[in-house]
């Protein structure tokens, strides 16, 4: 009898990654099962992957297809758990998910300490935190890649508050498949929902560790996770979710396309001295134009973060909606202007 159709879809998943793992880093091709054995000094060693696991059920889940499917490919497979230090014990729980980790065969298996900041609040500073350790630790490992839990659910969640955020169809293409340096952030449970992971802890009886913070209305994605997704569910039918991360998957494409073209675009819209010349850009498509004219921004010293779509809007009235307008001030001490036909940007 094969193993419960739960398992059967989070090995899958991983065993799809793990492929393109072994794919993306060419020094290191598959070895069935048993192949080790014959490895010569000159082979390259087998890679590590890195689960990051919170102890909870989608990268509990995670670490157990990884930790079955690994030895066949002939991959090294290791976990890594970040203790945030933001509630009382959490130390203890760190350990706790080292030794299940473990448990599963993993090796090396790390808990790493970090101290959260405050900047861009508690939810950011704890993933700017996490993601600093899990970069370090796949650093030390010389880790191949680094496995999330990430479900479709989550993925649903993100274009949702992306949505509400209103800044472009960016922000609606939620979380890739592959991120990072050098691509080493993977999420195989992208397509997955949140269910199947559960239901796969249970029926391997991994026991899981549910984060107090997820169902604390004090945190957004909390509350768009508790009432939000299911009052729209409510509204709409059971296909939302899967709509939403389907919603991700086109907006990222599209968003893709359109920085390539702005990509392209960029070079035939400057003179000889380099400045933006207006008339071109207005021959633009805006989704084209607003790009380039976020790219020169970004490029003046205005940090990425704090430009904002309506920024961008007021420096694209220079070129649509000339009425003699003064200069634009931007974040970052940046100042845009039209002089002579021509759009300066700069720091001053
Ligand atoms: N403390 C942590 N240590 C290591 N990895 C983490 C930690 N917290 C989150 N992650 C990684 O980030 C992924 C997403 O975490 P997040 O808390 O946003 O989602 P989640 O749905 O609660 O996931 P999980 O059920 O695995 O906790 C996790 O699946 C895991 O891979």
């Amino acid at each position: 009898m094969g193993p419960h159709p739960a398992v059967a879809a989070i090995r899958l998943a991983v065993r799809r990654v793990l492929h393109d793992i072994l794919n993306d880093h060419q020094g290191f091709p598959a070895q069935p099962a048993g192949a080790r054995e014959d490895r010569t000094a000159e082979r390259p060693p087998s890679p590590l992957v890195l689960v990051a696991c919170s102890g909870g059920a989608d990268s509990m889940a995670l670490a157990s297809a990884l930790a079955f499917e690994a030895p066949k490919l002939g991959v090294r497979a290791g976990g890594v758990t970040v203790d945030h230090g933001l509630q009382p014990g959490s130390d203890l729980r760190a350990d706790e998910v080292v030794l299940r980790l473990r448990g599963l065969g993993l090796d090396p298996v790390e808990s790493v300490a970090v101290t959260v900041g405050r900047a861009g609040g508690p939810e950011a500073a704890a993933r700017d935190a996490r993601y600093a350790a899990l970069d370090a630790a796949a650093e030390r490992h010389g880790a191949a890649a680094v496995l999330l839990g990430h479900t479709r659910d989550d993925q649903a969640e993100t274009v949702l508050l992306g949505l509400a955020r209103g800044s472009g169809i960016r922000s609606l293409s939620g979380m890739a498949a592959v991120s990072g340096a050098g691509g080493r952030y993977r999420r195989p449970f992208l397509q997955l929902d949140r269910q199947t992971a559960r239901k796969a802890c249970m029926v391997q009886s991994l026991p899981v560790w549910d984060d107090p913070h997820n169902a604390d209305p004090a945190y957004t994605r909390s509350r768009l996770r508790h009432e939000g997704l299911p009052a729209l569910e409510k509204a709409l039918g059971k296909g939302v979710v899967e709509a939403l991360a389907r919603t991700a998957q086109l907006s990222r494409d599209d968003a893709d396309a359109l920085d390539a073209w702005a990509r392209q675009a960029e070079a035939s819209v400057r003179d000889a001295a380099g400045l933006l010349e207006c008339a071109k850009l207005y021959a633009l498509p805006p989704a084209v134009r607003r790009r380039i004219l976020r790219r020169a921004a970004i490029e003046a010293g205005a940090p990425a973060g704090a430009l904002f779509a309506r920024h961008i809007e007021e420096v694209d009235r220079l070129i649509t909606g000339w009425r003699g307008q003064g200069a634009i001030n931007l974040p970052g001490k940046v100042v845009a202007q039209r002089q002579g036909g021509r759009l300066v940007i700069r720091q001053g």
